[in-house]
């Protein structure tokens, strides 16, 4: 960028007050901001008070900071409230717009402390949306300040969004309702769910990108799908992606594409998943796992709306709404240099949050009767297939389960379970064995983050249930020897613990 840089601020009261010899020797924020260095070409100033006022103060802060009164531009801009955040939004907007900016050869500082906090606020909407700017600040005890800001909010959706009001937003995604039964998909009972589920559909329609967060098998791809089914996108192409199973060192081509030759294996060109999703939708699974080259490719396309090949040397456009998900803390990924902070805030404009399964109430026990009903639809017609059924032990079993693996791991779990179980019930053991399956792969009884859901109670109970069926099988199911092998004093109570945590041999 060549030549000019331009201040722009609002005069507020302390400015005022400080030309007026008011204040001593304090001489308020926009003169403080202008007697040291750099030097601006123009000073842009907005008033709001009374304009003969606001002519004093810029002939006294010519005299001031020795800025030549050419240089210094004075607008009156009418506002009913100096703190009605829109009217300032939509006044300093179009009075800018007037001055031609933004303006490739002029870099812009707003200057933050003069004006109320509302006025502060827009400065930093615009400065990160609209009219890039940098932004300082001034202090009486520490003069002038940068001010840094870590969001980089996406400049190509803001203003838009701003411009619609609320109920616009709630029609479209009311349209969307009828149009997107893609939601149904999403079984639940849980209020948690139906926020995400109310929030995801009023994303769908705004063309913004979505992280959606949440542990493994919780249902992000399968908001994913619905978003993209939910929004204007809907006819175009949804492209899944899991950045963890790609190579590093081929995640920018597989993404981006590359010309044949472009490295050793490039035999071939590769269109890339950017250019097959263009005009849909590109779910980005795992975006954490992405190496740090990939990420800043990633960022420019999603800056620019191009893509470079490997390989080429122009860039084509590319139309593409990216939905991305992960399991992983971005956010201290992002603390520890592992994933970058502009892309971050780049991709979660709209965020989800996916609560594990054990945090929804009663989501579990739906799950279950949809998939077993599921299972069962599927398996018709096939000559052994019988219809099964839960039984109670086996119902008690599998909603006191905490189900690490979430929804996915809920589903194989019954499948296993209804392969298993000889008879048309599904009893407590078949479930308990269904389990054990998959939390031998690494059981972390004592290994179990203490964080929200977290229950004591439970974990114990699972502990219990393992060793009571382990003990059944190794009795052939004689509970007197079970019971001696678990060093319970007699078989009642160990038909008491049966009986309390569900396990029936007998069901
Ligand atoms: N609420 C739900 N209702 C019905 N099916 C669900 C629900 N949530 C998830 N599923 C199903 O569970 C399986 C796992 O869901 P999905 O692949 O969307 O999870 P994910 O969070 O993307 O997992 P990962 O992080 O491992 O990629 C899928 O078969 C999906 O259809």
């Amino acid at each position: 960028m060549s030549g000019q840089s331009w201040l722009i601020a609002w005069i507020g009261k302390t400015d005022h007050e400080a030309a007026e010899g008011k204040l001593g020797k304090d001489v308020g924020p926009i003169a403080t901001a202008l007697t040291g260095e750099p030097r601006y070409s123009r000073i842009y100033l907005l008033t709001n008070y009374d304009f003969a006022r606001s002519k004093r103060f810029c002939a006294w802060l010519e005299k001031t900071t020795g800025y030549d009164s050419k240089q210094v531009d004075l607008y009156q801009v009418d506002l009913e409230s100096p703190i009605d955040y829109a009217g300032i939004y939509a006044a300093v907007s179009a009075n800018l717009k007037g001055a031609g900016l933004p303006r490739e050869d002029v870099e812009l500082t707003f200057h933050l402390s003069p004006g109320t906090p509302a006025m502060a606020a827009i400065w930093i909407i615009l400065s990160k949306t609209r009219f890039p700017a940098k932004l300082i600040q001034t202090s009486r005890e520490r003069g002038l300040e940068p001010v840094n800001f870590f969001f980089d909010l996406a400049s190509d959706f803001l203003p838009e969004f701003l411009q619609r009001s609320g109920e616009r937003i709630t029609r479209l995604a009311e349209g969307a309702k009828e149009l997107a039964p893609a939601f149904d998909k999403i079984i639940h009972r849980s209020t948690a769910i139906r926020q995400q589920i109310e929030l995801a559909r009023r994303i769908a329609v705004l063309d913004v990108p979505v992280l959606v967060l949440g542990e493994t098998g919780t249902g992000k791809e399968l908001f994913a799908e619905a978003i993209h089914a939910a929004s204007p996108r809907s006819a175009k192409p949804f492209i899944a992606v899991n950045c963890g199973a790609i190579a590093p060192e081929l995640a920018s081509s597989e993404l981006f594409g590359h010309k044949r030759g472009a490295f050793t294996s490039a035999v071939a060109d590769r269109k890339g998943h950017f250019r097959e999703a263009d005009g849909g939708t590109l779910f980005l699974d795992e975006v954490g796992d992405l190496p740090l080259d990939t990420q800043v490719r990633l960022l420019r396309a999603l800056q620019t709306g191009e893509v470079t090949l490997l390989g080429a040397s122009k860039p084509v456009k590319v139309n593409v709404r990216i939905v991305a998900a992960t399991h992983r803390d971005l956010a201290s990924d992002v603390a520890a240099g592992r994933f970058r902070e502009d892309l971050f805030h780049r991709l979660a404009v709209g965020i989800l949050r996916l609560p594990p399964l054990r945090e929804r109430d009663q989501d579990a026990a739906m799950l279950i009767e949809h998939f077993l009903a599921q299972i069962n639809a599927d398996a018709k017609g096939r000559p052994e297939a019988q219809e099964k059924k839960l039984s109670e032990g086996a119902k008690k079993v599998l909603q006191s389960y905490e189900w690490p693996g979430n929804i996915r791991e809920l589903y194989h779990t019954l499948v296993r379970a209804a392969i298993w179980s000889k008879g048309p019930s599904i009893s407590a053991e078949d479930a308990q064995a269904a389990l054990l399956q998959i939390r031998r792969q690494g059981d972390t009884v004592l290994g179990r983050p203490l964080t929200q859901g977290f229950d004591l109670k439970r974990i114990l109970d699972e502990v219990a249930r393992d060793y009571i069926a382990r003990a059944l099988k190794q009795s052939g199911d004689r509970k007197t020897v079970a019971a001696e092998l678990l060093g319970f004093p007699n078989y009642q109570t160990f038909g008491n613990w049966m009986k309390r945590l569900g396990v029936d041999s007998t069901d």
